[in-house]
């Protein structure tokens, strides 16, 4: 039952995703239960949605691959109540490496946050 993804997960977020052109999306509107700082959504949770929308470009493909590393440059708090568009592409890889790169943007464009990461098949 992922927190990030399952339906079923009562205390999970939902997230739903698609995949075209080589770009995985999702949104999500975050709520004041997701705030670290008042207005802002917690950290934590922001990674939890770049980690997902890179492994979600992996799963729509077939790939089932598990997060090996990732860096998150934090530029601007994110803040709740506000859709975020959440994307993810592919940057590069061999073998069972696949090194991918997400973005948070708000409606203005602005992108708060980005990520790169690893993932490895498993
Ligand atoms: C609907 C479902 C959608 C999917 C949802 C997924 C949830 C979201 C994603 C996650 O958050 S997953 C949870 C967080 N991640 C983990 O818990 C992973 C914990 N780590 C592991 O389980 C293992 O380390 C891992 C599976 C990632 C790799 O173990 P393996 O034993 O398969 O590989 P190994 O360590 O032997 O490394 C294989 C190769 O990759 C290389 N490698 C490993 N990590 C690397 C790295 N970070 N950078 C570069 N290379 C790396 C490693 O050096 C090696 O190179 P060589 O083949 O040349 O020897």
């Amino acid at each position: 039952m992922c927190f990030a993804c399952s339906p079923r997960n009562p205390i999970g977020l939902h997230l739903q995703f698609s995949l075209e052109d080589g770009v995985c999306r999702t949104t999500f509107t975050a709520g004041e239960v997701h705030q670290g700082w008042n207005g802002c959504m917690h950290g934590g949770l922001i990674a939890t949605l770049l980690d997902e929308v890179m492994a979600q470009w992996l799963w729509l493909q077939g790939i089932a691959g598990m997060t090996a590393e990732m860096t998150t440059r934090f530029s601007r708090p994110v803040p709740v109540g506000v859709p975020l568009e959440v994307t993810a592409r592919q940057t590069g890889g061999r073998g069972r490496l696949f090194e991918l790169a997400a973005e948070i943007a708000l409606p203005d464009g602005q992108v708060p946050v980005h990520a790169r990461a690893k993932f490895l098949k498993v």
